[in-house]
């Protein structure tokens, strides 16, 4: 079984395809963290982020990257909105995640465009919401907990600036599948987003 979980900065999709994850045995894959790694190698070999050719040459990153804390941070996100947006480094990560998700036995993707693009055959899609605040909100929480002194504002600022970038890119924009399921996080704790997200599985798995 595939579950595609996509969706904006901080509405809770990584938290929930974790948890979905655990539920079904499956292993996952966290596909914001290659964008992520691609925009840390660009800044490492002072690499121009607006360049195609230049963070294409960052797509072939070393895999140690992957383990680096710093990729969470704000500035990396931001730089990974903008790298993402050039269609050939999206074209150099695709067979990657594609492999991930078509793997024997299923797997759980979360990201932007797993539903329409990595696995549009995915069995269950879910798009998950949070209004703007409430996602900066948690962010800035997660972000001050890791002993970031990024303020509340910047953090809101950043987050609205990916969103516009994300959603109205060319090449793969951020967009719910036809066929997702929309989960909105907004007013439910982490348990309860999780519980939905399990039900909104299980309504798309063939029954007997
Ligand atoms: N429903 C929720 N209520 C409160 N906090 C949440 C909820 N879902 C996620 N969080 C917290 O918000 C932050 C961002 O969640 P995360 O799952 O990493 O988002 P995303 O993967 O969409 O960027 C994390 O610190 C997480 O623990
Ligand atoms: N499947 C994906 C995943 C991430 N991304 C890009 O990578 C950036 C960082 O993604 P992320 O999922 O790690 O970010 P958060 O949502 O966790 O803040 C996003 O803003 C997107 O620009 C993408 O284009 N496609």
């Amino acid at each position: 079984m595939i579950i595609a979980v996509d969706g904006p900065a901080a509405s809770g999709k990584g938290t929930i395809a974790k948890a979905l994850a655990r539920h079904y045995h499956l292993p996952h894959l966290d596909t914001g963290l290659l964008y992520r790694a691609v925009a840390a190698t660009v800044r490492r070999m002072e690499l121009d982020p607006e360049k195609e050719a230049d963070a294409v040459a960052a797509c072939d990153f070393d895999e140690l990257t992957l383990a680096d804390p710093g990729l969470r941070d704000d500035d990396v996100g931001q730089l990974a909105s903008v790298v993402s947006a050039h269609p050939l480094v999206r074209a150099a990560l695709l067979q990657r995640q594609k492999r991930f998700a078509h793997q024997e036995g299923g797997a759980v993707l979360d990201g932007r465009d797993i539903g329409t693009v990595i696995a549009p055959d995915a069995l269950a899609k879910l798009f998950v919401r949070a209004t703007p605040t409430i996602r900066a909100q948690r962010r800035h929480a997660e972000l001050k907990n890791r002993g970031s002194t990024v303020s509340y504002d910047q953090v809101l600022a950043d987050i609205r600036a990916r969103d516009e970038r994300d959603s109205s890119r060319s090449a793969a924009p951020l967009v719910p599948a036809a066929d997702a399921a929309l989960l909105d996080t907004s007013f439910l704790s982490i348990e309860a987003s999780i519980a939905k997200a399990i039900a909104l599985v299980e309504a798309r798995r063939p029954r007997g």
